[in-house]
């Protein structure tokens, strides 16, 4: 299979496995496996009466759900695909020698650490830091992919003059990706605190929030050891302070993401164009199904929706940066050239 394509596979399976996570978290399935990377001791969920024994003897206190344990160990079954074809990508693209071997490296050192950070999610009982860690893992794997597939796409086009960017969009943009990036980051805290249904109200809370912010409490990395993090173990205050801090930064996000599209669309460039279309479109997208969150208190596909649309976002804010800041912008100056002349 030609490289791009696998690196196109890659993209729509890295996809598929962080809508699977997102689905085994909110559906409280994350401890689905006591154990990693197998289940009760097996390769798939035990169903044979001897399997079934032996599962007892090893977690005597615990009772088998065999849908929680299926839902995870079809996360993992597909993450570990993936792993390997990312490891086959990263390989090749190091023996073609065509893109160095920084980002071949990095994808590969992501995949072990996300693995790790999937293994230490049960053994340590879903600790708030380590599931929030797990779902910017995925995140990143799917911007570096992307990164690597403009590479590839890019690679054969010639170079010609600079691309005519808007005084200040570059700075904008690298801000954009800062703000999206923490924006998502706190909403896997709100997630991995179990924080969602704290605030019922638009649009910041219920009542008289303010006397029960607690900062310090909320934003503790590393929580005291507790059995298990599952529904979390913050009081109400902590868990109220995450969830609206989560909606200021929604504000602060929509500000900058907007602003920046404003000078996107600005440029005489069809692909910053383009780009600025799809940063207004996925950020109203998140922003109704982050609403939709509270005011039908997280129905599940909502909620796995929501976690799709900030990858989305995020890969989108990350294409305005690549296009901003990469070499290849003068590539794409140089197909735009070319459409606009009719050669293609
Ligand atoms: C651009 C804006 C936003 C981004 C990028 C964003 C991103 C995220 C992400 C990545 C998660 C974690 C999901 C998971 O763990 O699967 C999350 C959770 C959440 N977000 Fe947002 N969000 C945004 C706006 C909003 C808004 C406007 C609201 C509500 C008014 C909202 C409400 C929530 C809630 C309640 C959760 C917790 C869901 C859960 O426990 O599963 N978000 N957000």
């Amino acid at each position: 299979m030609k490289l791009i394509n696998l690196v196109r596979l890659s993209l729509a399976l890295t996809f598929v496995v962080i809508m699977l996570g997102a689905y085994t978290r909110l559906a409280d399935a994350g401890l689905g496996c006591p154990d990693w990377p197998g289940c009760y001791g097996h390769l798939t969920v035990p169903n044979e009466h001897h399997e079934i024994a032996l599962a007892k003897t090893l977690y005597p206190s615990l009772t088998i759900e065999a849908n929680k344990a299926w839902l995870e160990m079809i996360h993992r079954y597909f993450a570990g695909t993936l792993g390997l074809i990312i490891f086959l990508i990263s390989f090749r693209c190091i023996r073609e020698k065509s893109l160095g071997i920084g980002l071949p490296l990095t994808l590969s050192l992501v995949v072990v650490f996300q693995a790790l950070l999937g293994m230490w999610t049960v053994t340590m009982k879903l600790m708030p830091i380590v599931v929030m860690g797990h779902l910017l893992g995925g995140f990143s794997l799917f911007c570096l992919l992307a990164i690597l597939y403009w590479r590839l796409k890019d690679k054969s086009a010639p170079s010609a003059a600079a691309l005519s960017v808007p005084k200040g969009a570059k700075g904008l943009a690298a801000l954009a990706l800062v703000v999206v990036v923490l924006q998502i980051a706190l909403g896997g805290w709100t997630s991995s605190n179990y924080a969602a249904l704290m605030c019922t109200r638009l649009p910041i809370c219920q009542g008289d929030w303010t006397s029960y912010l607690d900062f310090s409490t909320a934003f503790e990395l590393i929580q005291p050891q507790h059995e298990s993090y599952e529904f979390g173990t913050l009081d109400y205050g902590a868990r109220m302070t995450i969830h609206v801090t989560h909606r200021f930064g929604a504000i602060l996000t929509t500000l900058v993401v907007i602003a920046l599209a404003f000078q996107l669309l600005s440029a005489k460039s069809k692909v910053l164009v383009r780009t600025a279309v799809w940063l207004v479109a996925l950020l109203t997208l998140q922003l109704l199904l982050g609403i939709s969150n509270v005011v039908f208190s997280l129905p599940l596909v909502v909620a796995v929706a929501h976690n799709l649309g900030a990858a989305l976002l995020l890969v989108t804010v990350l294409r305005a940066n690549y296009v901003l800041f990469d070499r290849s912008t003068s590539r794409v100056t140089h197909s735009e050239l070319l459409d606009k002349e009719g050669v293609r």
